[in-house]
């Protein structure tokens, strides 16, 4: 649980979903959803692929849910074909940009430095970055979760100031319907704030920590309770309007 200095946020990762028409009237169903009750307590993000940014971000002015972009190349241009830069993602209204989500260390081969450079990029273009870091499963039955965590998040995480989000989404959690007990996420939060306070001081206390993997409207409240989880990133339930409200409904309630 957020607590009381930093307020929830709960982030929607649209992954690859979303043609203009049905997710245009997802969206507007968000923001009609997000009424004086939830402004007040939680901030709103969608995050949907990248052609739809610019849309998002006209049809989302004056209603205060946010629009971020799911991945940025580190460099601001130049010859990289099928990339986007974070000057790009700013330019077409977004602030807030997902790097190193796990997909993407996956499938695109991302290391902690290429994370950090986009992480750099996104502070460059004044996005916010939303950094992810998560265990394997195999890497969790070993008992390494906190080890692997630990070293993702020294190495992809940036110096300077703490103008960032860090999302942990455990890889075997996500998609999946499983979530770790909610000791193993306390566990997991304190030991990440630990280490952020160790490096930067008093002002990592106000570094917003989000749970990603398998949240739903019916384990939201238990998750988001939880000390230190200051949000989720949500994956599929974040393509339904009313499931993503009802998730942010349990941050405020
Ligand atoms: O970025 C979001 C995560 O990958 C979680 O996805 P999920 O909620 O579908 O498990």
């Amino acid at each position: 649980m957020a607590d009381g200095t930093r307020r929830p946020l709960i982030a929607g990762n649209w992954k690859m979903h979303g043609l203009k028409v049905p997710a245009a009237r997802t969206l507007g169903e968000i923001i009609e959803g997000y009424d004086p009750a939830l402004r007040a307590g939680v901030d709103l993000l969608v995050c949907p692929p990248a052609p739809l940014l610019h849309m998002f971000s006209v049809v989302a002015v004056g209603s205060r849910v946010a629009i971020g972009a799911q991945d940025c190349h580190a460099e601001p241009l130049g010859a990289f074909t099928g990339e986007v830069s974070a000057e790009m993602i700013a330019d077409a209204g977004a602030t807030m940009v997902i790097v190193g989500h796990s997909e993407r260390r996956a499938y695109c081969g991302e290391s902690d430095g290429v994370v950090r450079g986009k992480a750099l990029a996104a502070r460059r273009a004044r996005l916010t970055p939303i950094i992810c870091v998560g265990e394997t499963r195999q890497e969790r039955d070993a008992g390494q979760a906190l080890e692997v965590v630990g070293t993702q998040l020294f190495a992809s995480v940036p110096d300077g100031p703490c103008d960032f989000v860090v999302a942990y989404e455990p890889v075997w959690a996500i998609g999946t319907g499983l979530t770790p007990t909610a000791q193993d996420v306390a566990d997991m939060h304190a030991f990440m704030r630990d280490g952020l306070c160790k490096r930067f001081g008093a002002a990592a206390d106000g570094v917003r920590l989000l749970y990603g993997g398998s949240v739903k409207p019916a384990n939201a409240g238990e998750l988001l309770a939880i000390a230190d989880v200051d949000g989720a990133l949500v994956g599929g339930a974040s393509l339904v309007a009313a499931d993503f409200l009802a998730i942010a409904g349990a941050a405020v309630s």
